[in-house]
Formats: structure tokens, C-alpha cells, sequence
């Protein structure tokens, strides 16, 4: 896998050398790109934003730019992401779909967000997936990059030493994950669930499938159709 960034704070995602996606970096299992939109700019100030249309607070990301930067990065084999807190809600299904993708292109909006068109025209030749994570606003589409890479980087074949341990993870299966515990038994007086000790897979298996229920109905009765 391949993935592009394209942004005005290049400097943000320095920490891809590291973590995870360190290691998929060296391992070559997924190649990493930085631009910086300014880059795309050819005014002495490297303009990247403008007043709104229609009037209102705040500025807009010209399509000039971005434009200019995404033509020379964007193949028919790419899929556009663009984080927006009005995207379609990003899900565990949602990374598991783009960590099968070759190229993934994140444009990284600031202030109001990027002009429309900008979407309407990559729409027209590549897949364009605008993504929230969650109802609320940022400051800028990075955090919110940074935290789909990580949920996609992690599902890429290779990137983590046991697969199986993706599997009980939360979401996976549309629940929730049990709790866990390792060493001491006993914590100030906390004891491990006797079940866990007892060797007893079977016992084991449907403990943890309970608890994963009954988190899923106390913490996220969405998941499950409940409300
Ligand atoms: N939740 C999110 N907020 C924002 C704000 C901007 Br500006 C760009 C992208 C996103 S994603």
C-alpha cells in the first residue's frame, strides 16, 4: 500500500517514522508521502485560502492548489480521503475496506474546509470518500488523518505479528471487546474473574462472548440494534 498526505503542516506527520507505520515503513509494506499544499501555490504569500462564496465567517481552501497538487499524485488506482466532520462516520468496516485498497490520497482540510468542487472533480474519475470520525470539529483534517492511517496501517497483511488478536478486537465482530487481565490474580484486593483461571476454554469463550454483550448493551446498545 501506498499512502499520500497532502497538507499545509507537513511537519505533523514526522511521527509516521515511528510506531506502527515505522515499522511497515521499513518493512516496505506501506510507502508513506508527505506534501505540503503551499508547494502547489505560486504567489509570493502561498495563498491556499479565500473568502467564502455567499458571504459568512471564516475563509475556504482554494481548488487552484489542491488541484494542482492532487493531479500529480491521483492515479485511476487511488482512493481520495477527506476527513470532514461531514463525512460518512469512519468504522472498524470502513478501515477494513480502504487497508485492501493499492493508493490511498488523504487531503488534510483547514479553516471552513476545502471548496466543493475539489471533491466534485476527483469524483468524477477516482473513488472520493469524505470521512468523520465522530460529531464534533477540529481544527483541521490531520488528527483526524493520522487516526484513519493508524485504524487502516494496522489491518494491512503483515503489519501485526498475530492476526488472530485483530479478530477479539472491538467492532470486529460488531461488538465490543471483553476486559482483560494478566498478572497478579489479585490486585489490592481485585480478583481476577475465576472462570479465567480455570483452563476451561470452552467456559472461557462464552464468558468473554457474555461480557462482550453485555459491554456492547451498557456502552454502545447501537451496535446491537438497541437503544
Ligand atoms: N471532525 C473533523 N473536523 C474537521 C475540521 C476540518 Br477544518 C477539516 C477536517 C475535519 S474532520
Amino acid at each position: 500500500m501506498r499512502i499520500d498526505i497532502v497538507t499545509i503542516f507537513p511537519e505533523f506527520f514526522g511521527v509516521l517514522d515511528v510506531s506502527l507505520l515505522g515499522k511497515a515503513r521499513q518493512s516496505g509494506l506501506i510507502e508513506t508521502q508527505v506534501h505540503d499544499l503551499r508547494d502547489s501555490t505560486h504567489d509570493r504569500h502561498r495563498t491556499v485560502d479565500d473568502t467564502p462564496y455567499g458571504g459568512g465567517a471564516g475563509m475556504v481552501m482554494r481548488p487552484e492548489p489542491w488541484g494542482e497538487a492532487l493531479d500529480g499524485i491521483v492515479t485511476e488506482r487511488s482512493t481520495l480521503i477527506v476527513p470532514s466532520p461531514a463525512g460518512h462516520p469512519f468504522t472498524q468496516a470502513t478501515a477494513r475496506e480502504l487497508a485492501a485498497r493499492d493508493h490511498l490520497v488523504f487531503a488534510c482540510g483547514r479553516y471552513e474546509g476545502i471548496d466543493q468542487r475539489v471533491v466534485e472533480h476527483y469524483s468524477e474519475r477516482i473513488e472520493v470518500r469524505e470521512v468523520s470520525l465522530g460529531d464534533y470539529v477540529l481544527n483541521g483534517g490531520e488528527v483526524a488523518a493520522m487516526a484513519i492511517i493508524e485504524a487502516v496501517g494496522r489491518l494491512v497483511p503483515g503489519m501485526v505479528g498475530n492476526p488472530a488478536s485483530l479478530e477479539e478486537e472491538s467492532h470486529e465482530a460488531g461488538l465490543l471487546e471483553h476486559p482483560s487481565y494478566t498478572k497478579p490474580a489479585v490486585w489490592r484486593d481485585h480478583a481476577v474473574p475465576p472462570v479465567l483461571l480455570s483452563g476451561n476454554h470452552g467456559a472461557i469463550a462464552a464468558w468473554r462472548h457474555e461480557q462482550q454483550v453485555a459491554r456492547t448493551r451498557a456502552t454502545r446498545p447501537d451496535l446491537i440494534g438497541e437503544q
